[in-house]
């Protein structure tokens, strides 16, 4: 049922200031109305979270675990109803929505699998030496704990797996920590149901009901104040620079400053090598373009930006991407504002006088329409204009020749910090290549080669992140079982008593996760 709610924990609370969502294919406004969470929505949820936060956070891992794997029960519960009001909200394919239901609870399922294990726990145990000269050792216990209520921005281009209970909150609540959502405006329906989902599974699991609320909303205020309340102890983001700009600066000027893990802004460079170029360069060119379209290019993995040597390889790589993108078919944007600052970013590149329209795609008939944009220009008019390497969300990207490899290298080095970095490469190309990977991973956090960058597997050795302004942190991950580390801390304890220890740190090990010992790792007992 989506009424329009808030839920501050398992309350459901309607707010007098409302806003509407738009179906951003016809631009009509959709039904219901929603709250628009004001302050005492905020201070309710935090306080909740605040209370609830011990109690989860000491869990052992089967409960939790298993409070995990209810929340996919009740997600995929939802049944279509859920598919069709995201489809309705965003714009978005029945398949795209349906496989990210399935990314959405496969997620959640890896992330409870994660918890069970137990290596996040990163448990230590340095046994005391009374004996050693010149002075004895005490016994030393480490382990991760919980930070605290994290606050989660949903993000716009995935409204169920980058979104309520999307990567963020599995990870958040992985760690211990309970989640306050702030609802993204551009699916607040899609919110809603996913949210009150949760909200059962934290019932069913007999937790606290502050371990989770959802709050939304489509004002800034909102979002600083979540990010303000003294009680929320760290922040995920997905979204504009701006916005992760902002909320970062409200965090860092509290009293309590606070981690912001904003994942923003990306070009996602692609390196088309010499030998590569040479020998298939046309035929890459429709995978290119694929992968530049898809979604409209609302993904921040998306190729805006190829790198080759100049020459007829390259003037055949470019003419074959520009035929395959002139029959790219328009497809909607997930909102009437993305689509007005895509087409914004597409002129200012078309108008540039260094810059050439190499294709456009086909015009569609109706509103919010993404209209593929390829562009070319040369390394020095890149490197002295550095807005030609700013993200223009969707599907625009810009071919860049260079002149020689070191030109080409100069380039790279140039450019902000970025999630990916895509090789073509050829085997006669493998030696120059090795020479990039340095200067490649200096600058991504993902180095992939032969393949296309859109579409991040959800896996323990992903890092979906990179130095600034990819991300706020270069030093994490927001996909990928990595993302719990974001919301732990290491505590040390210093000759405590057994019957003081933590069962993660205890001697019987009653969880049966795996520890170091005396500085090498146990065997696991699992
Ligand atoms: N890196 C990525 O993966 C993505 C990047 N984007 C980029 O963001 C642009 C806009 O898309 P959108 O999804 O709306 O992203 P925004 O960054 O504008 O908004 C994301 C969320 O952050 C909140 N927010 C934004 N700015 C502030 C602020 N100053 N203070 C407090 N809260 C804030 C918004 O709340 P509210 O609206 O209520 O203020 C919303 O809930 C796109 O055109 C694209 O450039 C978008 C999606 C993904
Ligand atoms: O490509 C993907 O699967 C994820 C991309 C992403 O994180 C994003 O667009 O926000």
């Amino acid at each position: 049922m989506i009424d329009g709610a808030m839920l501050i924990g398992a309350e459901a609370r309607q707010a007098d200031k409302r806003f509407t969502s738009v179906d951003p294919s016809t631009g009509k406004t959709l039904t219901p109305d929603f709250s628009s969470a004001g302050p005492d929505a905020v201070d309710a949820a935090a306080a909740l979270a605040a209370e609830a936060f011990p109690t989860y956070a000491a869990t052992d891992p089967e409960t939790r675990a298993a409070f995990l794997e209810a929340i996919t029960d009740e997600i995929l519960a939802l049944g279509d109803e859920l598919i069709l009001r995201a489809m309705q909200e965003s714009g978005l394919p029945r398949a795209r929505l349906e496989g990210e239901r399935g990314r959405t609870v496969g997620q959640l399922k890896l992330f409870a699998n994660v918890v069970r294990q137990g290596d996040w726990l990163d448990a230590t145990i340095d046994p005391a030496m009374p004996d050693r000269q010149p002075l004895p050792r005490p016994d030393l216990r480490r382990m991760n704990v919980a930070l605290g209520p994290v606050a989660v921005f949903g993000a716009s281009n995935f409204p169920l797996a980058f979104s309520v209970a999307g990567g963020d909150t599995a990870s958040a609540l992985a760690a211990g920590c309970p989640v306050v959502v702030k609802g993204h405006p551009a699916h607040p329906g899609t919110g809603e149901l996913v949210a009150r989902a949760i909200a059962k599974a934290v019932e069913k699991a007999g937790l606290p009901a502050g371990v989770f609320s959802y709050l939304p909303g489509e004002t800034n205020e909102l979002g600083g104040a979540i990010v303000r309340d003294p009680r929320i102890k760290a922040v995920g983001f997905t979204g504009s620079r701006g916005g992760g700009m902002a909320l970062m600066k409200i965090a860092a000027e509290r009293d309590e400053p606070i981690p912001v893990y904003a994942e923003m802004s990306a070009i996602n460079p692609v390196v088309i090598m010499p030998h590569a170029l040479e020998a298939r360069g046309a035929a890459l060119a429709p995978a290119y373009v694929q992968s530049l379209t898809m979604g409209a290019g609302q993904f921040c993995t998306n190729p805006g930006l190829v790198l080759a040597i100049a020459g007829p390889a390259l003037d055949a790589f470019v003419e074959a991407a520009g035929q395959a993108l002139t029959e790219s078919a328009p497809t909607t944007m997930l909102t009437p504002g993305i689509h007005a600052s895509f087409e914004k970013g597409v002129e200012a590149l078309a108008s540039h006088a260094a810059v050439t329209t190499v294709a456009r795609g086909k015009v569609g008939e109706g509103v919010n329409q993404a209209v593929g944009a390829l562009f070319r220009t040369d390394a020095e008019a890149f490197l002295a204009d550095r807005a030609l390497g700013h993200e223009v969300f969707g599907s625009s990207s810009i071919v860049v020749a260079c002149r020689d490899f070191a030109e080409l290298k100069k380039v790279i080095a140039s450019l902000e910090g970025q999630l990916t970095a895509t090789l073509q490469i050829d085997a006669e190309d493998e030696a120059d290549a090795k020479g990039l990977i340095p200067v490649l991973a200096d600058r991504v956090g993902r180095i992939l080669v032969n393949g296309w960058p859109t579409g991040v597997e959800v896996a323990p050795a992903m890092v979906h992140g990179g130095p600034f302004p990819a991300t706020s942190d270069g030093r994490t991950t927001s996909v990928g079982t990595g993302a719990i580390y974001r919301f732990l801390r290491p505590v040390s304890l210093q000759n405590l008593p057994a019957s003081l220890l933590p069962e993660a740190v205890s001697d019987a090990n009653p969880w049966g996760i795996a520890r170091r010992l005396d500085g090498k790792r146990e065997a696991s007992p699992r």
